[in-house]
């Protein structure tokens, strides 16, 4: 059952000195659409990827609970189809139509892009995006305040992107859990908890610990489908460190 958001202050940072188990947990998989709730209603887009990886590793799904994360996470943009059609980017709902270009991201609060979505990148510019670390905040859960059946995974990105990436390759690293998934008395009170989030897990990565992960092979695309505890199904992986 969700609970309602408890009364109070909040810590500033989340988890201890350095990451401890289950962390690091390693996640891979590819950009799909969700509700469309992120952008539009939160102002916060969240790219979604598929939660069947969660059961590859040794855990079964239930074995990563519910709640709220951090860690780092990268973009390979070389596995954006340059010829979208409308049901060529896989869905976390039943509606299969490609969102409309979201004009209400926040963080992301865009500028104009410099190369237009349906032109292909040069290899530079692919190998530059798809190089970048960036500090990231997550959801895995049924999303209480918005009484989702689906269990679903929601990644808000901390950068300002010119456009969105379906279908980019999204290799991610859970260092920390920051708390659970509450509802909420209104979208306002799950937006500024949002916000906190932000700050919460911008704070817990800056531990040397922590930052020491950007570096990680998982995150240039290494380890898919290969050695200890690394798994593939349905485009996705996930391993768990000992
Ligand atoms: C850091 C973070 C914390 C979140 N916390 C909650 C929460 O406590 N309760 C909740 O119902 N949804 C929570 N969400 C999920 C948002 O409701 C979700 O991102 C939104 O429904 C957008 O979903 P969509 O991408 O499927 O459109 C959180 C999302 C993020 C990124
Ligand atoms: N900073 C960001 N973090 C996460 N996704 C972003 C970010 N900036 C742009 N996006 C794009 O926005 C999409 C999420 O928008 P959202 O409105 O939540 O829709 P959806 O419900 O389809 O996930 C992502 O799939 C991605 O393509």
């Amino acid at each position: 059952m969700s609970r309602g958001r408890p009364d109070g202050p909040r810590d500033p940072i989340a988890g201890p000195a350095t990451p401890t188990h289950p962390f690091p947990l390693k996640l891979r998989g590819p950009v799909i659409k969700g509700f469309g709730r992120g952008s539009k209603d939160l102002g916060i887009p969240t790219a979604n990827i598929p939660l069947s990886g969660l059961s590859i590793g040794g855990h079964d799904e239930s074995s990563v609970k519910n709640g709220i994360y951090y860690g780092w996470a990268t973009l390979d943009h070389s596995t954006i189809s340059t010829h979208i059609t409308p049901n060529s980017v896989p869905s976390a709902t039943d509606d299969t139509a490609i969102p409309e270009r979201s004009r209400n991201h926040a963080v992301a609060d865009l500028e104009p892009a410099s190369v237009p979505p349906s032109r292909p990148l040069t290899p530079s510019q692919l190998q530059k995006k798809a190089a970048r670390v960036y500090p990231t905040v997550l959801s895995i859960g049924y999303n209480p305040y918005y009484k989702n059946t689906n269990r679903s995974i929601e990644i808000h990105i901390l950068h300002t992107f010119p456009e969105d990436f379906y279908g980019a390759t999204l290799s991610l690293i859970i260092l920390g859990f920051i708390r659970e998934e509450y509802d909420y008395v209104s979208k306002e009170a799950l937006v500024e908890d949002i916000r906190e989030d932000i700050r919460i897990a911008q704070r817990s990565l800056e531990r040397e610990a922590y930052e020491s992960w950007r570096g990680d092979a998982w995150l240039s695309g290494e380890g898919e489908g290969e050695g200890k505890g690394v798994g593939q199904r349905d485009g996705v992986g996930i391993s768990q460190m000992e």
